[in-house]
């Protein structure tokens, strides 16, 4: 998968668009030509390496630039959070509070299932101190996040602006994704009505994605088809 993704940044601007915090990301994905915005979009970051496409469009090459991060002022909060959720979350087996800088995610996934109430309940009472930080629910996970009005739909929104592509007829953004945090990026294409969403799911689910892949696997035929496409017509502008 990162040959693939590799060869789509080669020709065309990728960004790795994630809940996690955005050096986890990095350490998972390893590819400097790409955008990161972890932390749901909380911590956007330009690529450290120059590809083709940002001279070819006459972009900044400026290297190891950190682009947003709207929560700043809520770092010490999710830091003191994250020590008493931690703490709190000793007295329950298999709970696992991890730091994702911005936000933070109890997941429950190891848990009995008989002490999901509780854990849940026990997260509530942390946050009831902090009124500023609000409570989602994601799969077996709850995830803590600055109250403000920032998501992954916003972080794509914020590329594509600064990308100078936003509501132009002859760029065509893809987003894929598999989690219900990507349904914010989902939509934010639907209602600009500019490219698509791509879900990736084994079960029907409602969503704002134009388009289905059943398997993580199956994403590689899109990249492909990106990178296979614009070798196409790179060939034909250069021959024609
Ligand atoms: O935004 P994403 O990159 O799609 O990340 C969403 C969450 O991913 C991680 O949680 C997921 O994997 C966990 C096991 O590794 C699993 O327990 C959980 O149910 C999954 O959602 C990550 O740990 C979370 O912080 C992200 O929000």
């Amino acid at each position: 998968m990162r040959d693939a993704v590799r060869g789509v940044a080669q020709h065309f601007p990728t960004a790795i668009v994630s809940g996690r915090c955005r050096d986890k990301v990095f350490s998972f994905v390893k590819l400097e030509e790409l955008y990161y915005a972890g932390s749901h979009g909380m911590d956007i970051k330009g690529p450290t390496k120059v590809s083709n496409h940002k001279w070819l469009l006459g972009l900044s090459t400026q290297a190891d630039e950190v682009l947003c991060q709207p929560a700043t002022e809520f770092l010490p909060v999710i830091q003191e959070v994250h020590e008493k959720l931690t703490a709190k979350m000793e007295s329950i087996p298999g709970a696992m509070v991890e730091n994702n800088k911005f936000c933070l995610s109890v997941h429950f996934r190891c848990v009995e299932e008989a002490e999901w109430d509780a854990l849940g309940r026990d997260v509530k009472a942390v946050l009831d101190d902090y009124p500023k930080l609000c409570l989602t629910k994601g799969r077996k996970v709850l995830e803590v996040r600055p109250s403000i009005e920032w998501n992954k739909g916003h972080a794509l929104k914020f590329l594509l602006k600064s990308l100078g592509y936003a509501e132009r007829v002859d760029v065509f953004p893809i987003y894929i994704g598999d989690d219900r945090t990507d349904e914010d990026a989902f939509k934010v294409l639907q209602n600009m009505g500019q490219g698509i969403g791509i879900l990736v799911t084994k079960f029907p689910k409602e969503t704002s994605a134009s388009y289905s892949l059943r398997e993580p696997a199956e994403v590689y035929s899109p990249l492909y088809m990106c990178i296979h496409k614009y070798t196409f017509i790179y060939i034909n502008d250069v021959y024609s």
